[in-house]
């Protein structure tokens, strides 16, 4: 699995200067309309008149993704949050044999997903996205519904299965004038304009508008229900969404939804409402006020006479609030007036300095004005809702509204206010979606897709993939699909402009009792809009998936070993994968095929990966708490966006066939081994065979000294006991009875083992299937646990059957439980199968959920989860799944973690030990909790 001991001087040098580059942390604003270069022209349409200067390019054919909406309409923003159903890949360039393998692929995937369980969902699963606009600028809104067809699909999910790619929807050309965009379609292909659930005071405003545009009806939806819903869904479904930020500190709250109610919600929109929320669906709105982003942003722009709001915040970086700001010192001859417990430097009058002074606005600086405006406005809506929930005696405050835009030192304004005034007993949260909770509150109103049932598990926040090369400015014309994503790229490395993502400001000085010094300002260093969307990502909603039945303490649950919020291990970690980059890029750009739009897709993933660790680098907690885990995924993830499917693809291939060809010896040899020493070989077998880990620089580095076969012998050979972590006799103990003589005493075997697989090739094939046999031979029950997507070389589950089915050729047992599990169905032979098929253990193959080389307990697949539960041994073998993640994870059945641990940092920390030292930990049935009675 994934990482590396080293990373070269050059790629470091590189590494420094991409992040370091302060001055070019912004993407350029990107212009409403762009000219794409066409990946796949077929049925391409150039949208408005060819003399136009950025005509839009129509893509029939690359947007296959169609989707449901919900939209609010607020005083100073339009909130769209919209739905698309598991994504269908559009084409890229893919050659006969690629195709028919991919066929082949989904037949086997078909008899997978045959196994899949839906839970009951209406939904079939998919993804949530955030978009807004200004509401100045309602056309480009109009513009993007029609150009993501969302307006033809208001029969739902059901509608949406039904759809096809039809050449239609031009991406209207956004502008700000009030001219029409765009005209009412006819019906299509059986397609509708239908009912759209509408909220805020546009749903009222607008609805004639809508439905002579585009031809929806609004389904009015009340506004405070909608901000309630939002929240509570919010809160119940999405890990990591709320969290506390004082000081500059950000933190994540755990909330335990028993004891979620009461509390209050404040929205700072354009006005601010304050509700009391007493529980799901009962709530009230007590106060409100006028005061607030609104009055920001207008007042903000009277007086500074700044074009957008985010300048406006970028401008407060700079400011110093004592140049119009009455301190209690000016009034106090520089004292504190201490009896009353003000500080000299807590302000007692905002802007009061101004009236003794004889001067003009342009007298002031801009950056003085604003931030003395902010702290103003943000310090007033903290004490108001501090006040309302003294009135209720509510503790919790979540604050929502795009007022927020987390911007680290309004929330921190807030928080101290809250803080301030309740002497600590009340807190201030924010949430992440903090401007969407009425959008989403809308959608969830749309009852028959259940959505308002998911709970965290089946919602999994990705890496929001779109954000980092959009550029500034609220969403206009989004990135509709691959093609334009890689423009974007292409758009930025003309321009010789590193994107890093844009970084968040830094952290605000505060001097207690409501003082707060001026912000540390760095130079244009604010979060633009697309760290907006940055931060709330596309949620994934899988009705398939589930927590692991097994997990011994599911509500203390830490996948991630390697805590990332310490700052040097996440440097670390951030230069690896950095690092490793170079060499991926090229092998994703070989597995295409090598051509130039290979080559294309492989520099944009390069770009936009960067950027992506760029900005986590900045800003660790900008997609939630991060873990090593979530960086691995995330480099997957990334991938995938740039349609590389299967980057190791042919390495994998190459190496199965050569660990297939030694297959027979390997049996034989063990064979003749006596049970104890048997037992042994096949676990010193696995851990060696873990020496092909394709993430490992130190490894791929080894790969050079020789073939497949010549490694693995000299990774046999060099296997020496006691290994690192060595609980070799207690599971040997288990396994074969104490003395290790087998007979000596009746042991009852395992009655099924999941066996969580890593890498292809030796790994599976040498390694865990010789496992896999022996425990068959015993009697067990075996699952074959692998992913369900490709991740670096691990194998995943659709390619095990031909794995398996391949190496059942030199094996009865394999062959007969595997015939028994249904994976020979079309390998079958006619000597020795007329046999009683029902005595003979199983052998089955599941896909746990994953793409990922590392495994998260709480969001697997719901065949994993069901197959679990008559599990009784657990075999976690390799880097990503036994020692990144889960190493310390307790279960409530026999765990046998296996490891070569490929990476010298990891050793000494983890293990106090070095490069490829060997981990054979085993923990009996919940070997925690039976530590701790003791
Ligand atoms: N790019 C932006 N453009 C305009 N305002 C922004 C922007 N980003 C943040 N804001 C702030 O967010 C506020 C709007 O927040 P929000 O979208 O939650 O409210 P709204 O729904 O438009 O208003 P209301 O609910 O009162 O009708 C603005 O008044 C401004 O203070
Ligand atoms: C009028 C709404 C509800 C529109 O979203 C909002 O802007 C608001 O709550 N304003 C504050 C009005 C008040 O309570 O004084
Ligand atoms: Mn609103």
């Amino acid at each position: 699995m994934a990482d590396s001991s080293s990373v070269g001087p050059a790629a470091q040098e590189e590494w420094s200067s991409v992040l370091s580059a302060e001055a070019a942390t912004r993407a350029p604003p990107p212009p409403t309309t762009i000219t794409r270069p066409l990946l796949d022209l077929s049925g391409a349409a150039i949208g408005g008149s060819k003399e136009d200067h950025n005509p839009t390019i129509v893509l029939p054919n690359q947007s296959a993704e169609v989707s449901h909406f919900a939209i609010d309409l607020g005083g100073s923003l339009i909130k769209l949050v919209y739905f698309s159903r598991a994504q269908q890949e559009a084409k890229t360039t893919t050659t006969e044999a690629e195709s028919n393998k991919k066929k082949l692929e989904q037949k086997r995937s078909g008899f997978l997903a045959g196994l899949r369980r839906h839970g009951g969902f209406p939904i079939l699963g998919g993804r949530l996205h955030f978009v807004k606009f200004e509401s100045s600028k309602l056309n480009d809104c109009l513009a993007f519904i029609k150009s993501k067809r969302l307006h033809r699909c208001s029969k739902g999910i059901e509608g949406v299965e039904a759809l096809g790619p039809t050449a239609t929807a031009a991406a209207g050309k956004s502008s700000n004038s009030g001219s029409s965009p765009t005209t009412t379609m006819p019906e299509k292909n059986g397609e509708k304009n239908g009912v759209i659930k509408a909220t805020g005071g546009g749903a009222f405003k607008y609805a004639e508008l809508f439905k002579e545009k585009l031809g929806v009806t609004f389904d009015k939806e009340d506004e405070m229900q909608c901000l309630v819903s939002g929240a509570n869904f919010l809160l119940r479904a999405i890990r990591d969404e709320a969290f506390t930020h004082l000081e500059g500190h950000k933190q994540f709250v755990q909330l335990d939804q028993n004891e979620l109610f009461p509390y209050l919600l404040v929205n700072i929109g354009s006005g601010v409402s304050m509700i009391k929320v007493d529980e799901e669906g009962q709530y009230e709105r007590v106060s409100g006020t006028n005061v607030g982003g609104g009055t920001f942003w207008g007042l903000g722009k009277l007086l500074t006479k700044c074009k957008s709001f985010d300048e406006i915040l970028e401008l407060s970086q700079g400011g110093d609030n004592s140049a119009v700001d009455m301190l209690v010192g000016d009034i106090y001859g520089g004292l504190d007036y201490s009896k009353i417990g003000l500080s000299a430097s807590t302000i007692a009058s905002s802007f009061g300095k101004v009236i003794a002074e004889n001067k003009d606005l342009s007298d002031y600086r801009k950056e003085d004005i604003v931030l003395s405006l902010l702290r103003m406005i943000s310090y007033n809506i903290g004490q108001v809702a501090y006040l309302n929930a003294l009135r209720y005696g509510l503790k919790r405050i979540f604050f929502s509204g795009f007022f927020i835009r987390g911007h680290a030192y309004t929330m921190d304004t807030m928080s101290f206010a809250i803080r301030f005034w309740s002497k600590g007993d009340a807190q201030a949260m924010f949430l992440r979606h903090e401007g969407f909770l009425g959008a989403l509150g809308a959608f969830l109103s749309y009852d028959k897709y259940g959505l308002a049932n998911l709970t965290s598990h089946q919602c999994v926040e990705r890496f929001p993939m779109g954000a980092p090369y959009v550029g500034g400015e609220v969403h206009g014309p989004p990135i509709r699909d691959l093609n334009e994503k890689i423009t974007w790229m292409e758009k930025f490395m003309q321009k010789g402009i590193e994107i890093t993502a844009p970084i968040p400001i830094s952290l605000p000085g505060t001097t207690g009792l409501g003082g707060f010094e001026r912000p540390l300002a760095r130079s244009g260093s604010l979060r633009s809009d697309s760290s907006a969307a940055l931060n709330v990502g596309v949620l994934h909603l899988d009705p398939s998936l589930e927590p692991f039945p097994l997990l011994a303490d599911p509500k203390n649950y830490e996948p991630n070993t390697v805590d990332l919020s310490d700052q040097s291990e996440r440097e670390y970690w951030l230069r690896i994968l950095f690092g490793n980059l170079p060499d991926l890029v090229e092998k994703a750009v070989a597995s295409e095929g090598g051509t130039d739009d290979a080559r294309r897709r492989g520099d944009a993933f390069a770009r936009a990966f960067k950027a992506h660790l760029a900005r986590l680098r900045e800003e660790p907690a900008a997609y939630g708490k991060l873990g090593l885990a979530n960086l691995l995924e995330m480099r997957e993830e990334c991938l995938r966006e740039f349609h590389f499917h299967d980057v190791y693809m042919a390495i994998k291939e190459r190496e199965n066939e050569a660990a297939l060809t030694v297959l027979p010896d390997l049996l034989a040899e063990l064979d003749s081994l006596e049970p104890a020493a048997r037992m042994l070989a096949l676990i010193e077998g696995v851990l060696a065979a873990n020496i092909f880990d394709w993430g490992s620089r130190a490894c791929v580095e080894l790969y050079h000294s020789g073939t497949i076969i010549e490694i693995y012998r000299m990774s046999r050979n060099k296997m020496k006991r006691p290994l690192r972590v060595d609980n070799f006799e207690a599971f040997q103990k288990k396994f074969i009875g104490s003395g290790g003589n087998e007979g000596s005493e009746k042991l009852v075997p395992h009655k099924r083992a999941l066996l969580f697989v890593d890498n292809s090739g030796a790994d599976v094939v040498l390694g865990m299937l010789p496992l896999a046999r022996e425990l068959l031979r015993r009697g067990t029950e075996v699952v074959l646990v692998a992913n369900s997507l490709p991740a670096i070389n691990d194998v995943t589950a659709v390619e095990l059957p031909a794995i398996v089915a391949a190496a059942a050729k030199h094996c009865d047992t394999l062959r007969r439980a595997a015939t028994a599990g249904g994976l020979l169905v079309d390998v079958v032979g006619d000597d020795g199968l007329s046999e009683d098929v029902a005595a003979v253990p199983v052998l089955t193959v599941v896909e746990n959920g994953c793409g990922s080389p590392c495994i998260d307990f709480r969001q697997v697949s719901s065949e994993l989860a069901v197959i679990a539960q008559d599990a009784d041994l657990m075999v976690l073998e390799g880097m990503g799944r036994a020692l990144h993640t889960n190493y310390n994870a307790r279960f409530q059945c026999d765990v046998l973690k296996l490891a070569m641990v490929k990476n010298q940092r990891l050793a000494e920390q983890l293990l106090n030990g070095s490069i490829y030292d060997c981990v054979c930990r085993y923990e009996p049935a919940n070997y925690g909790s039976s530590a701790l009675a003791n």
